[in-house]
């Protein structure tokens, strides 16, 4: 998965980590069906959270975006995380006993603080750019793990449903929106040699970042 040209680059520079993160314990766990429920549920409780968050982010770029197309694209995404994404963890949490009013009241792990703090400050302390290289992750990184999962699933695992949710046409679609995206911000204002530019580093930085912190947001998750 490319996802456009500007994330391979970013995920090349993130070097390792990115590895840690798609290939996690947990991630194997979901798609050969070893993690324990209690621990799926888990982190499906903090990822509620983790969405609204980052929704709240999406909503940030909205209002750091230069034009118009930037501010749709923005704006498609808060809506397939708030209207799509998190409809598939009320619905499992729901079959679980577990109420949405229970979801967004429960507490948040250090770990989901970490993350999505991060992300909002790189949007409120920097600009659209600093903002898209910590929320590529997030989303790029999923929809790898989604497409991946979803080839080698067998139908044995009872985490089917999540991983379609990820290896989904629509789901694929915002990836692929979103790579778009960061291209032609990144073309905009860095123009068409950005590793030329001296902000590229710290956007590589902020991308890596971001890919360490999903590494931890895993690590939350793992059986205790
Ligand atoms: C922690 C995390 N990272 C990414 C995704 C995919 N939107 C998610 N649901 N949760």
């Amino acid at each position: 998965m490319s996802y456009g040209a500007i994330f391979p680059l970013w995920r090349t520079a993130a070097g390792e980590a990115w590895r840690d993160y798609t290939h996690h314990a947990f991630v194997e766990g979901l798609g050969d069906g070893t993690l324990p429920r209690e621990a799926f549920l888990r982190y499906l409780v903090q990822d509620y959270l983790f969405l609204v968050h980052f929704s709240r982010a999406w909503a940030l770029a909205v209002t750091k975006a230069e034009t118009l197309d930037e501010m749709r694209a923005c704006a498609a995404t808060v809506h397939a995380l708030l209207d799509d994404e998190m409809r598939m963890h009320v619905g499992i949490c729901a079959a679980e006993g577990i109420s949405e009013s229970e979801l967004y009241s429960a507490r948040e792990a250090p770990q989901n603080i970490a993350y999505t703090r991060y992300v909002l400050d790189a949007g409120h302390a920097g600009d659209f750019l600093d903002l898209m290289a910590a929320l590529a992750p997030c989303v790029l990184g999923y929809g790898e793990i989604g497409t991946r999962l979803g080839r080698a699933a067998t139908g044995a695992t009872p985490y089917a449903d999540w991983i379609a949710t990820y290896a989904d046409d629509d789901y694929q679609r915002t990836c692929r929106e979103v790579g778009a995206l960061i291209d032609a911000a990144v073309a905009r204002r860095l123009g068409p040699v950005p590793q030329a530019s001296p902000r590229w580093h710290r956007l590589c930085a902020r991308f890596e970042t971001a890919t360490r912190l999903e590494v931890d947001f895993w690590g939350m998750g793992l059986p205790r």
